[in-house]
């Protein structure tokens, strides 16, 4: 698209050039002295947005905004710049008639510089999740957006650094000033005001650069506690199933050092641009008015030094990286040969592995040849420019002596010249450093930006909430396969029917999808067919803390966290009383062993938790179900590790309550006084009845429980 676009480019140039001529010409037919100042001058740069943009359409059908972008840079960047000069007391545009030639060329030039940065997006596009494409530009974009709020800050900031960035420019002009004054070439009323102006300058450097560089630091730690807040809770809200697809120690990684990263990526990258490119065109705008021929000169020198460094520094990146993959790899299989010694010696693979690692070491070879030849083309180019930078600076003293020589400039001049070439070129390197730098890390950003922009992959929790709820359960029709194994459904058109206030059981030899059904109760996961009730409403339409107040769950192994015990009881309760802590643990058969503790309730899990025996952890995880006044109860083998007596008071005391309770059991025992009793084999019921009914059945249960 850009190679098409490319005459409207070319179209948009020669319009503003025409304008150009048309205003320098009627200035000189009608023998204005200037084009009216500021207010003049913009009112030209508005005019020929207006014209540029519907004359464009002539040549370009649907000009892409790119090129509506362009339109307005190259009208409005010497305005713009005019006025800032004339903001920060510098312009000397008042006193002439219009914008100079040099002037006019520039901006053309740095706006097109500028448009093809924006447009060639400077990258090969990052792919985002779902094969959507997602360039550096789109990147910054979105990151800026969570800059939005300190955009005050911002401003503040970015003043400070141009205003930093307009001392560091006019030091040099000054100290050839004052050395011409040395010199005896200006008149030395001037002397002291310029020494001032130095002075000022010298002294406004760092103090602005202190300024800006501590106000980005504060903008970026408050945009790292934002995007972290964002992203963690974001995380927090997605399915059960991206976290099994993602790793805890990789989305931690994310949410730590990937967004650090994206902040400080963004945040001293645009500095950088920012400050390069104010400072550049400033430098070069100084440089131009000392003189142009000089300018000329050393801009091809820098041009052709940035380009060579900047390749270098592509290719030496991209091979460093392909080196260190090389040798994790030729690690990865030493280390798994030699450590795994005892399987390669019976099966006699010595030669095989060998053969293997004979062509991992070839392979580092040919790519340590090739970083080799890189960096000795490199060496010669470097050679070559160092002579082409001789060769350069000796055109311009040469070019400097005739201007000298002819009064056009003074010895200062050319010495402020020689000291502006130092910070240009180090301005040039920023700024390929900075668009580089960026480049790299959009991948990580991407990465980002996609899990902040995630949405959970399940329906979105309702609204019901009702006070009275009976518990009763019916699975309709349920059909059920993890998402990781789509096509292996664990659960095939299931129905069931769980009575309120009585003891179901689920029972059935391991994999037969007793803990899916329970998972699914728990909203973990959705069915891909039929649907779940409860009390005749499909679970998803009850609000998310409600449900799961309300139906909680006790698994096999529960996860104690670190902090008291009393917190971890009342986990995720707001306002949750001692009295009910200890009614909780009362009715778990708890109370026991945490009274013998020395600080009972405010015993620190992080300590104790590992002291904590199987039985005993159940028992907490038992009175956190309790202490939500639950209907529904599972017990997902949630007693076996208790002995008898346990076991039986606190089925006892579940079943005394009249709420609906849900066992999954391998051990028959446990669910014999259950009200119902569902065997499942193969993710469909088999059998169903009480257990009397279903031993003299003499069935699949019968036949399990001579086992169990
Ligand atoms: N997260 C998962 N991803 C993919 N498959 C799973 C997952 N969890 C369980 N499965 C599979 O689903 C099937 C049913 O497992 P489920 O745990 O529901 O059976 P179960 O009857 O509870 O067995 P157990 O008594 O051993 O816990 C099994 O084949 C199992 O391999």
């Amino acid at each position: 698209s850009t190679i098409k676009a490319l005459p409207t480019y070319g179209f948009v140039l020669l319009l503003d050039i025409m304008f150009w001529l048309i205003l320098f010409a009627e200035l000189v037919l009608l023998q204005f002295p200037s084009c009216g100042g500021l207010p003049g001058l913009w009112t030209f740069a508005v005019l020929k947005i207006i014209l540029i943009n519907t004359w464009t359409v002539y040549i370009d059908d649907k000009p892409t905004p790119v090129v509506k972008r362009f339109v307005t840079l190259v009208c409005l960047l010497l305005p713009v710049f005019e006025s800032v000069r004339t903001l920060v007391g510098f312009s000397t545009f008042n006193g002439r008639p219009v914008p100079t030639l040099g002037m006019i060329a520039l901006a053309q030039i740095s706006s097109i510089i500028a448009c093809a940065f924006w447009e060639m997006d400077l990258t090969h596009g990052q792919k985002k999740k779902g094969g959507q494409n997602l360039g550096s530009t789109a990147v910054l974009k979105r990151v800026l957006k969570y800059f939005m709020p300190d955009r005050l800050y911002l401003m503040f900031a970015f003043f400070f650094l141009i205003l930093g960035v307009a001392c560091d420019a006019y030091i040099p002009l000054y100290q050839g000033r004052v050395i011409d004054m040395l010199r005896g070439q200006l008149y030395q009323t001037h002397f002291l005001k310029n020494l001032g102006w130095l002075a000022l300058f010298s002294l406004g450097s760092p103090l602005f650069a202190a300024l800006r560089g501590g106000t980005f630091m504060w903008i970026l730690s408050r945009l790292n506690q934002r995007v972290k807040g964002l992203l963690y809770s974001n995380l927090l809200q997605q399915e059960i199933q991206f976290f099994e697809d993602n790793k805890p120690g990789s989305l931690a990684s994310r949410l730590h050092s990937d967004v650090d990263k994206m902040g400080k990526t963004v945040a001293l990258n645009c500095n950088l641009l920012v400050r390069s490119t104010i400072k550049g065109v400033l430098m070069l705008q100084l440089m131009v008015r000392l003189s142009w021929q000089l300018t000329l000169l050393t801009v091809v020198e820098m041009g052709l030094l940035s380009l060579i460094q900047s390749q270098y520094s592509v290719y030496s990146k991209e091979m460093k990286e392909e080196l260190q993959d090389c040798q994790a790899e030729n690690n990865r299989l030493a280390t798994q040969t030699l450590g795994n010694i005892r399987v390669v010696r019976s099966c006699g693979a010595e030669p095989y592995e060998a053969g293997v690692y004979g062509r991992a070491l070839d392979q580092m070879r040919d790519l340590k040849t090739r970083m080799g030849l890189y960096s000795a083309t490199f060496l010669v180019l470097r050679r070559v420019r160092r002579l082409l930078n001789v060769g350069i600076k000796v055109l311009i003293l040469v070019q400097g002596r005739s201007l000298i020589s002819s009064g056009q400039i003074t010895v200062g001049d050319l010495l402020a010249f020689f000291l502006y070439q130092g910070p240009l070129s180090a301005s040039i390197r920023e700024f390929l450093y900075a668009t580089g730098e960026f480049e790299s890390t959009a991948g990580v950003i991407a990465k980002v930006l996609g899990y902040l922009d995630r949405t959970p992959n399940a329906k979105p929790a309702g609204r019901l909430a009702p006070e009275a709820l009976a518990g009763g359960i019916r699975f309709q029709n349920v059909t059920f396969a993890y998402p990781s194994t789509p096509d292996k459904p664990v659960l095939k058109s299931l129905s069931l029917e769980v009575r309120p206030g009585k003891m179901t059981a689920l029972v059935g030899p391991s994999g037969g999808g007793k803990t899916s059904c329970v998972s699914l109760l728990k909203r973990l996961y959705e069915p891909q067919d039929g649907q779940i009730l409860l009390d005749g409403q499909p679970l998803h339409s009850y609000q998310h803390k409600y449900l799961h107040q309300k139906v909680t769950l006790v698994p096999q192994n529960p996860i104690l966290f670190s902090g008291s015990l009393g917190s971890n009881i009342g986990y995720g309760l707001e306002n949750c009383t001692l009295g009910m802590l200890k009614e909780a643990a009362r009715r778990a058969s708890a109370d026991g062993f945490i009274e013998s503790l020395e600080q009972k309730y405010d015993t620190d899990m992080g300590e104790c938790g590992v002291k904590l025996g199987a039985g005993q952890r159940q028992c907490v995880a038992i009175a956190r179900a309790l202490v939500r006044t639950p209907r529904v109860i599972i017990l997902d083998e949630a007693t076996s590790s208790l002995d008898a007596d346990v076991q039986h008071a606190v089925a006892r005391q579940l079943r005394g309550q009249g709420v609906t309770l849900l066992v999954v059991a391998h051990q028959l025992r446990t669910v014999e006084e259950a009200d119902h009793i569902v065997f499942m084999e193969g993710g469909a019921i088999v059998e169903q009845g009480t257990h009397p009914e279903l031993m003299a059945s003499r069935g699949r249960y019968h036949r399990h429980a001579m086992f169990h």
